[in-house]
């Protein structure tokens, strides 16, 4: 069982996340680590915060001399604008008297609609809600990250799969290609401002974004994770909670402003006639046995890999912190009033493809463990021979 925690709030000292259930001897440095917590900080549209908070890493558990020991890893992420911080965070927030005299202090009594401000200090019973948005905002997705860094070098090293992403539609402007982006495009898409594949459609959505701040407004849009180099039988048809389409759906949609998953063409193929929709099969050799001329399916059947490329896409709302701030009501004195805002993303669709892309190596290597056990990289190894030798015979005793 592969299973990972995050705690910490966006304006604490630090993040921490604990793996716990990762073979030995995966080969992970902090330098892996840290190059991975640099793309999710990347993106036109991104906050101010980005330009100035480091991301302090320490690898303080799981891993020795760069190879990880069986054990829980566990990474710490020091948030450099604590100093800063530490009064505001220290502050009673009954204490009007502290409240006045910090600028960046008035109470957060102005729930933005779209954040969780007004549903938090309804459940958790909080007179405001920096104690809600302290949790729910995305600075905690650093630390899935950094902890994703260790998945994804496990599904590599294990089985050359390559996790990719990029932003197919931002503010309403949508990429348009015939042809997946392959693994040797990630550097292209990580230069480009928008993580967008292809020239085509960047500046369009450069400008919707240059639009949008201009308004004091904020967007949203759809990334989309590709897995190359799965095999086939990655996850289950017996039970809803082992469908691998389940786990990614769940998975992506808890990534902070995430409302909506599609698997393949998912969408597109309600409105196809089956004869459009699905991916006929071919014959052919080899562990997949089988070949196809489409994958509308997104690689997956059945909640099972089929082996073809996994993608799955990931619709984000508009960021809630709007500048030209929305009705809302406050909550001391139950007047109308305009919601609280200090400083936010215009848009942080780049961004969240490179968490959605961590949340998608995660699912995989727990699904990759369950198919294949063992306790350190060459256990899991030879499994994982044994399984595609057993394919490759079958493939080549058919017709005898
Ligand atoms: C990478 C990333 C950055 C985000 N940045 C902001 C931001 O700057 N301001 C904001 O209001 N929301 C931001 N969000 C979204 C909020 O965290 C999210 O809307 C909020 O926690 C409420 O949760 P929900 O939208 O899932 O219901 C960001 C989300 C992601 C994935
Ligand atoms: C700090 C990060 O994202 C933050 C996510 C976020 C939110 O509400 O989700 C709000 C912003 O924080 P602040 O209100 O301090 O400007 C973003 O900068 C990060 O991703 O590292």
């Amino acid at each position: 069982m592969l299973r990972w925690m995050t705690a910490g709030e966006s304006h604490g000292p630090a993040l921490v996340a604990v793996l716990e259930g990762m073979v030995a001897g995966v080969g992970v440095t902090t330098t892996d680590i840290a190059a991975q917590l640099e793309r999710r900080k990347l993106g036109f549209g991104r906050s101010p915060r980005m330009n100035f908070e480091a991301d302090e890493l320490e690898l303080i558990g799981g891993v020795r001399h760069g190879v990880t020991q069986g054990g829980p890893i566990a990474v710490r992420i020091g948030n450099t604008e604590w100093p800063k911080w530490e009064q505001v965070m220290a502050a009673d927030p009954v204490d009007e008297q502290v409240l006045g005299g910090l600028a960046r202090n008035e109470p957060l009594t102005r729930p933005r609609p779209g954040h969780a401000d007004l549903a938090g200090m309804q459940k958790y019973g909080f007179d405001e809600a920096r104690p809600v948005l302290e949790r729910a905002s995305a600075r905690e997705t650093a630390s899935r990250v950094a902890v994703g860094t260790v998945a994804r070098h496990f599904l590599r090293q294990l089985l050359e799969v390559e996790v990719i992403s990029h932003v197919v539609s931002l503010g309403g402007a949508d990429a348009e290609h015939d042809v997946l982006p392959g693994p040797d495009d990630l550097g292209a898409i990580d230069h480009n401002p928008v993580r967008a594949f292809g020239d085509a459609a960047t500046e369009r959505m450069m400008a919707e974004v240059d639009a949008a701040k201009k308004d004091g407004d904020t967007l949203g849009g759809v990334v989309e994770v590709i897995a190359y180099g799965l095999p086939p039988g990655i996850g289950s048809h017996v039970h809803w909670d082992r469908k691998l389409d389940a786990r990614l759906s769940g998975a992506l949609m808890s990534i902070q402003a995430i409302k909506g998953v599609e698997i393949g063409e998912g969408f597109a193929n309600a409105r196809r006639r089956g004869s459009a929709a699905h991916d006929e099969i071919h014959p052919a050799t080899g562990e997949k046995w089988v070949s196809r001329s489409s994958n509308r399916a997104g690689g997956l059947e059945g909640g099972i890999t089929n082996g073809e490329p996994l993608i799955v896409r990931a619709a984000k709302k508009p960021i809630s912190s709007l500048p030209r701030a929305l009705a809302t009501v406050d909550m001391h004195t139950g007047e109308p009033a305009q919601a609280m805002h200090q400083r936010s993303d215009i848009t942080a669709v780049p961004r969240a493809a490179v968490v959605a892309e961590t949340m998608v190596a995660l699912v995989l290597a727990e699904a990759v463990l369950e198919k294949f056990g063992g306790d350190s990289l060459p256990e899991t190894a030879r499994n994982v021979e044994g399984y595609r030798s057993a394919l490759r015979e079958r493939a080549e005793r058919r017709g005898e």
